[in-house]
């Protein structure tokens, strides 16, 4: 094996994809078994460079000097993939660094000229690993198609883009390998100190793993959040059982330890567990790819929500015929909390424990810090399997997400058991149906979760575990679980105006999540290929008209004006049917100012044009 020539730290100078273009680059890491070094260059374009596209400083700087090029010649020998439009060209990643400087010149400059379109030509293709070759082919198709894309959308750089196509449409042939864009993000402001590097269990000796900056106040804060999490959801079911919810009955009264805990209970939510995990194994419905993985590996998922939840509802019907009593669900809240919370936990240290044993190409660079009780709470492997069962999409999708529903149903069934009623009420039933919209739709379009933020780059533990068997199911139900004993009278004009906000609130949320989706599939798709966009590094582009031009994350508008809508139904009696709406708030900047931060270390100047253009995060012109 030939020896690590630069080290994490050392400047250099790296050749700019599909150019004889030198900048001077950061080294940030070297990876054993493709050989690369990943790079960074001054606008935090993050990179994977081969050794012989790096080259030592100090030759550079004494032949450069007589030799730098304008900027306009160098524009015409290298298209920086960073660049769409006129006004962003001068900004963007390649022309930002500031150190560019040309090809050194080992006897002429002629020569090396010569020898660089040599060097490049002849690079042979990367090989990969046989299984993938579809899953390659694919992957080419789609940057073609990505690339294709970018110059149907830079319509003023027609002529200067047909002067500087050939290397881009190269791209691909070359060695120099383009960062992975799924989940490698790894901070452009970051400086080598920053960096965590740590030896994976069964990494190759000198393997350095790098890990993202800590979120969620980093490692006191995952002590806090571990301990907080549950006594947040203890006191929001002790709260909303209580005759008066209202603040001034706060903190509610703890009941007697046994009070938490029935057998039965538990062996229920183990039965709906692994009912779910039948039909998400029976060879049902659709196989499809999940975004390419750091090792260019692309998972395939089972998306057989709706199948899942039509089968559920099915059971569940014939369940309740046969005289089962669903208000069991209300009446052993807790104690069916306080068994999903302990599956939530034994599955959490299950998911550690197995990451410890993980090859570091399958780990979550956010939760790859080093530090047990962070990693144990965010997630240290990214996509934990046994075999094809994938449990991060499994838990995210299934059992609390169609619990949930479950759960609202028994609620109505409660409401009119207490109050006597042989219908649910207005507000029950809007609660109901809106709810049920929101999961049916999510499973319906399943295949979209595999471009988000969870699926791409979350690691899974304890937030996500806890997050989808607790905190969704006992949580997201309140609104329901409220009106059971707080009735709220709708009036015609209020429905039909609640009604209004729902459906304009899902309009912007499907269209926008289902545009993005689209677009990360295939960019060349008819529904997308109109959009303009700004090219990055990664080879991805970033959709800047459209909903994604209208703020940041459309996506998040809609959801909260949904959020809204399964508040309002409650009224305005106490505040706890409307933590769902702050909560959510909340979560949604903060997953916003994470992205943001995320894209920007991913995506360097690209991602600064791209928030120069579109100017606001989530409301328009207000935030
Ligand atoms: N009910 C609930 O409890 C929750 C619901 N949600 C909902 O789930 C959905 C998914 O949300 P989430 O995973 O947070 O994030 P998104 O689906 O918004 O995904 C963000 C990613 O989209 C890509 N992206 C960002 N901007 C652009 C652009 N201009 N063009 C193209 N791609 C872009 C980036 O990934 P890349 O470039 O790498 O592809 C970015 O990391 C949302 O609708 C959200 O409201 C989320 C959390 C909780
Ligand atoms: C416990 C923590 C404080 C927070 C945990 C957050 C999780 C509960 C959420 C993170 C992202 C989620 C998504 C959905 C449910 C909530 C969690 C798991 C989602 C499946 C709901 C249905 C939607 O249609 C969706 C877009 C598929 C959602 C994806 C994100």
């Amino acid at each position: 094996m030939p020896p690590v020539k630069y080290q994490r730290g050392d400047t250099v100078m790296g050749r700019w994809p599909g150019s004889s273009l030198y900048y001077e680059v950061t080294v940030l890491g070297f990876d054993t078994k493709s050989q690369l070094y990943t790079v960074i260059y001054k606008d935090g374009t993050e990179l994977e460079l081969k050794d012989q596209d790096i080259k030592s400083v100090a030759g550079f700087q004494t032949r450069s000097r007589s030799r730098s090029r304008s900027p306009g010649r160098r524009r015409s020998r290298s298209r920086s993939p960073a660049r769409t439009t006129r006004r962003s060209s001068s900004r963007t990643a390649a022309a930002v660094a500031a150190a560019a400087i040309t090809e050194s010149a080992p006897s002429s400059r002629r020569d090396a000229k010569l020898k660089d379109v040599v060097e490049v030509t002849l690079s042979p293709l990367q090989t990969k690993p046989a299984e993938n070759n579809s899953n390659n082919r694919h992957e080419k198709k789609e940057e073609k198609q990505k690339e294709e894309n970018n110059t149907v959308n830079k319509v003023n750089e027609k002529a200067e883009a047909q002067a500087e196509d050939e290397p881009d449409k190269n791209q691909g042939r070359y060695n120099l390998r383009r960062r992975k864009d799924d989940g490698d993000a790894k901070p452009a402001e970051t400086r080598p100190e920053q960096l965590v590097e740590k030896k994976g269990k069964m990494a190759a000796p000198s393997a350095t793993i790098l890990s993202t900056p800590l979120d969620f106040g980093g490692k006191i804060g995952a002590y806090f959040w571990l301990l907080f999490l549950p006594a947040w959801v203890l006191f929001l079911v002790l709260q909303v059982s209580q005759k008066d919810p209202s603040l001034a009955n706060f903190p509610p009264p703890l009941p007697a330890l046994e009070a938490y805990w029935d057998t039965q209970a538990l062996g229920f939510v183990i039965l709906w567990i692994l009912f779910q995990a039948l039909l998400y194994i029976l060879p049902v419905g659709k196989l499809s790819e999940g975004m390419p993985l750091r090792s260019g590996q692309r998972l395939k998922y089972r998306t057989n929500g709706s199948f899942a939840i039509v089968v559920s509802a099915v059971a569940v019907a014939a369940a309740v015929h046969q005289g089962v009593d669903l208000t069991y669900i209300y009446s052993h809240f807790l104690q069916l909390a306080t068994a999903s919370f302990l599956i939530s936990v034994l599955l959490s240290v299950y998911l550690y424990v197995r990451s410890r044993y993980a090859a570091p190409e399958e780990l979550a660079l956010g939760g790859n810090s080093g530090n047990v009780v962070y990693d144990f709470f965010k997630g240290h492997e990214l996509n934990p399997r046994i075999k094809n069962f994938d449990l991060k999409f499994f838990f995210e999708m299934r059992p609390g997400l169609i619990g949930w529903c479950l759960i609202n149903f028994a609620m109505a069934l409660a409401e009119m058991k207490l109050q006597g009623l042989d219908a649910p009420s207005n507000s029950m039933i809007l609660v109901n149906i809106f709810q049920l919209l929101y999961v049916v739709d999510g499973l319906w379009n399943e295949e979209a979760i595999l471009t988000t933020m969870d699926l791409m780059h979350d690691g899974f533990g304890f937030m996500l575990a806890f997050g989808d068997l607790v905190w969704v199911p006992f949580t997201y139900t309140m609104q329901a679980y409220y009106l059971v004993t707080h009735p709220n009278p709708l009036s015609l004009p209020a429905l039909i105006g609640i009604v209004i906000l729902k459906l304009v609130g899902f309009y912007i949320f499907r269209k926008s999540n289902s545009e993005k989706n689209a677009f990360r599939r295939n960019p060349f798709d008819p529904k997308v290929s109109h959009l303009r966009t700004i090219p990055t590094a990664t080879g991805k582009s970033l959709l800047v008209t459209g909903w994604w031009g209208v703020v940041r994350h459309p996506n998040y508008l809609g959801d909260l004006i949904m959020a809204l809508a399964w508040s309002l139904p409650c009224g305005f009696s106490h505040l706890l049917p409307w933590y769902y709406m702050i909560y959510f708030i909340i979560l949604l900047v903060h997953r916003d100012s994470r992205d943001m931060s995320e894209c920007r270390r991913k995506y360097g100047s690209a991602w600064d044009e791209y928030c120069r253009t579109v100017r606001y995060r989530i409301i328009p012109r207000v935030y």
